[in-house]
């Protein structure tokens, strides 16, 4: 089926790739013209494993194409995906002002027949105002159907989620709509799940949410874990053996960041105040992961009493492993507290995000190794839970450093591996070790 992609992000461009690869003619359009001439030469303009190989084979293979013309790209498409960013305004409500002008866009452009299939994160109800414009602008020249096509990846596994993902949404009130939607993913061979356009949209905004609370649940506990003195690694992997409960989303943590759980989040708790519900649950997962963030330097500045002049090696600058993503990550906040205390950041992330310079304070002192970001450090602050921070070598780091003292926002080490490597190891939701004071 020919098809045409709106927006080449995290979604975009996986979408379009992965919808090459099981055959279709993808034209992937984006406004981002230095993208576009990138990902022309096969370039992926994000971090995502696995994702230039395929770019690079289906573009060979004739079935992938780049353009910022929506015109050219729109050109006999049978659907046209909408999948460009629905960002958070200052007030958590979700700014739609992209997905309306595509939406315009396509009234403007098509001719015949088409599938609009919205993959954005949008609010209930933005689909029918998607259809309202594109009826409005298209003055009856083409006829159009309107889906909801929520999407759950994850980025880091984005490619995987694509050919694995437990389930595919569909939400449309016209049933001949629905089957082309199904026909275009039937390839992936992943469960279908029919619905109507409202309900699909909720159906992504309530399992972002959930996961989010599962998060904040277990931060919750480990809280709790810390002042009792239990293992909340243990407590996590007790619940998750019930079935009903599940062992996924209990990693307790330094918080939950990225590009969709805190806008996700704050967008529902919006959605519910427009129609007079208060939702006490999300508000109170929100406040418990904004108080999870402050407690790395909580624990840095009860430990050193003041940070002033203490030299950080801030490890992790992506929200998670896989990503060069930083957007709402937590090595935002953390060295912004540190710079505040008057600590002085070392920061190394091994993808080297382009985005650091821009996000973070200017103070921070950006590393082109591990081992200058260990340099001369009292401490390390473990953000993000790379394979290369989990299997450091934590000798070496120990003579690189003034002192080793560990604040492991990640719990990447056992705590008998963190004795047995004779270093002070502050994590979460456990017992601190090597303390020699
Ligand atoms: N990042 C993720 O892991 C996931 C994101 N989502 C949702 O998918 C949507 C897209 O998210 P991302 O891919 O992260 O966004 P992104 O911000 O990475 O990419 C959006 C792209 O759209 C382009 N764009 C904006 N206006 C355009 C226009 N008029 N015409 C053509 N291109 C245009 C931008 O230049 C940009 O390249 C959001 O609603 C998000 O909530 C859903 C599931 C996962
Ligand atoms: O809507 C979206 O954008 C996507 O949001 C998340 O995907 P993503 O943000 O890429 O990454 P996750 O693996 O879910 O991690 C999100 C954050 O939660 C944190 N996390 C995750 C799991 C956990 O047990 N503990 C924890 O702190 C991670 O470190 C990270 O900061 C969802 O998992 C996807 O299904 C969804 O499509």
């Amino acid at each position: 089926m020919k098809i045409a992609i709106v927006g080449t992000g995290y979604v975009g461009l996986v979408t379009g790739v992965c919808l090459s690869e099981i055959g279709h003619q993808v034209t992937c359009i984006d406004v981002d013209e230095a993208k576009v001439d990138k990902m022309r030469a096969g370039v992926s303009p994000i971090y995502e494993p696995g994702l230039d190989e395929l770019m690079q084979k289906n573009i060979e293979a004739g079935r992938l194409f780049f353009t910022t013309s929506h015109q050219e790209g729109f050109q006999d498409a049978e659907a046209i995906y909408i999948a460009v960013g629905t960002p958070p305004r200052e007030d958590g409500t979700a700014n739609l002002s992209y997905v309306e002008e595509v939406a315009k866009s396509i009234a403007a452009h098509i001719d015949s027949y088409t599938v609009v299939v919205t993959k954005s994160t949008v609010p209930v109800g933005t689909n029918y105002r998607i259809k309202e414009m594109i009826s409005a602008g298209v003055e009856g020249r083409a006829l159009f159907d309107i889906v909801s096509n929520p999407e759950f990846l994850r980025e880091g596994t984005a490619v995987q989620d694509a050919f694995q993902g437990d389930r595919i949404v569909i939400g449309s009130d016209n049933p001949k709509a629905a089957q082309v939607v199904e026909e275009i993913n039937k390839p992936f061979g992943i469960p279908v799940y029919h619905t109507d356009i409202s309900s699909a949209e909720m159906i992504k905004y309530a399992s972002n949410a959930f996961l989010a609370t599962k998060i904040s649940f277990i931060n919750e506990i480990s809280a709790l874990c810390e002042k009792l003195g239990a293992n909340v690694e243990d407590v996590a992997a007790g619940m998750g053996m019930d079935k009903r409960i599940g062992s996924q989303f209990l990693r307790a943590g330094i918080g939950y960041g990225g590009s969709c759980f805190p806008k996700d989040t704050k967008a529902l708790v919006q959605i519910a105040g427009n129609v007079e519900h208060e939702f006490d649950l999300l508000k109170s997962v929100i406040q418990v992961n904004n108080k999870q963030q402050q407690l790395l330097v909580d624990k840095a500045k009860a430990r050193f009493g003041s940070l002033e002049d203490k030299t950080v090696a801030l490890l992790g600058l992506a929200f998670k492993p896989q990503t060069d993503d930083m957007r709402e990550s937590a090595s935002i906040v953390v060295s912004q507290q540190l710079v505040q205390e008057g600590a002085r950041i070392q920061a190394f992330d091994p993808i080297q995000p382009e985005m650091a310079a821009q996000l973070l304070p200017p103070e921070v002192a950006l590393c082109q190794t591990l081992k200058d970001a260990l340099t001369n450090a009292d401490c390390v602050f473990i953000i993000t839970d790379w394979p290369e921070f989990k299997k450091m070598d934590i000798p070496m780091a120990s003579q690189l450093m003034k002192s080793p003292v560990f604040f492991d926002g990640r719990n990447c080490f056992s705590l008998e591996y963190a004795v047995s490597q004779g270093i002070e190891y502050h994590s979460i939701g456990r017992e601190s070790v090597g303390v020699k004071r």
